[in-house]
């Protein structure tokens, strides 16, 4: 098995031109392991990306936070995946439940968006995750396997997916899932990959968790079996996270 440890950072809607250029100086000064080790992304809102592609260290890659589902055209205030390769940024966030929810993605229109940015050659980081409601009903994995499914139905390149499980409740409430509940249900993917796709897919994609990942709860989780990874939120905005990603020499 090897999979490499793998740590984002999104920003969401946060940052001004001043302390963008703060975050991006705490990282190119961040004592981290090797590239080789883990892949960190860094994801700007759009207005920032070359800024930050232009100010950092070349170890860390970036992220857009979204993309639109087709090739660019008359689509007013949408960033096409063409858009993103021009610029040379290689990866792209797809299917945040913050957009699922507030902006009514459906799980079709996100895969459609998987599928595209793949096929312009993006590489993707896929959200998925529950509600509380959904878990309290016992539904968790059905709805996690429909968001899934969809996004299977377009992808056959599964090397440039990352696959993050983001449970809603988690997500901004500083109630991150306990070790037991993030192992279970990304064993419980993992496995889903195997009777659906491929045995070899099951074993390489990463399944990376998100949903308040901080610097002291962050080392339980990446010596989990199955997480390979974090996607970050809050603390990525601040030093901490340089924590976070030196996580990955607990592996
Ligand atoms: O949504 C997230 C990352 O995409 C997680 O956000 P927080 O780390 O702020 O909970």
């Amino acid at each position: 098995m090897s999979r490499k440890f793998f740590v984002g950072g999104n920003w969401k809607c946060n940052g001004t031109t001043e302390n963008v250029k703060k975050i991006v100086t705490v990282l190119n000064e961040a004592d981290v392991p090797s590239d080789e080790v883990v892949e960190m992304v860094i994801s700007p809102p759009f207005v920032f990306l070359s800024l930050v592609k232009g100010l950092l260290r070349s170890d860390f890659q970036i992220a857009a936070q979204n993309c639109w589902a087709r090739k660019g055209g008359a689509f007013t205030g949408e960033i096409s995946a063409e858009m993103l390769i021009n610029l040379g940024v290689p990866w792209v966030i797809v299917g945040h439940s913050e957009r699922r929810t507030l902006l009514k993605e459906s799980n079709e229109f996100v895969a459609d968006k998987v599928g595209y940015a793949i096929s312009e050659g993006l590489k993707v980081i896929v959200c998925i995750g529950e509600t509380l409601e959904q878990r309290e009903s016992g539904a968790t994995m059905d709805v996690l396997f429909a968001q899934i499914k969809a996004v299977a139905d377009k992808v056959s390149k599964w090397s440039n997916v990352v696959l993050a499980y983001e449970p809603v409740w988690a997500i901004g409430t500083g109630k991150v899932a306990t070790p037991a509940q993030a192992q279970q249900v990304h064993k419980e993917l993992r496995d889903w990959f195997v009777k659906n796709v491929d045995v070899n897919v099951a074993r390489t994609i990463r399944i990376i968790y998100g949903g308040s990942v901080t610097d002291t709860n962050c080392n339980e989780l990446a010596r989990l079996r199955d997480v390979d990874g974090f996607l970050v939120g809050g603390a990525s905005l601040k030093p901490d996270f340089v924590k976070i990603i030196n996580s990955a020499s607990v592996k």
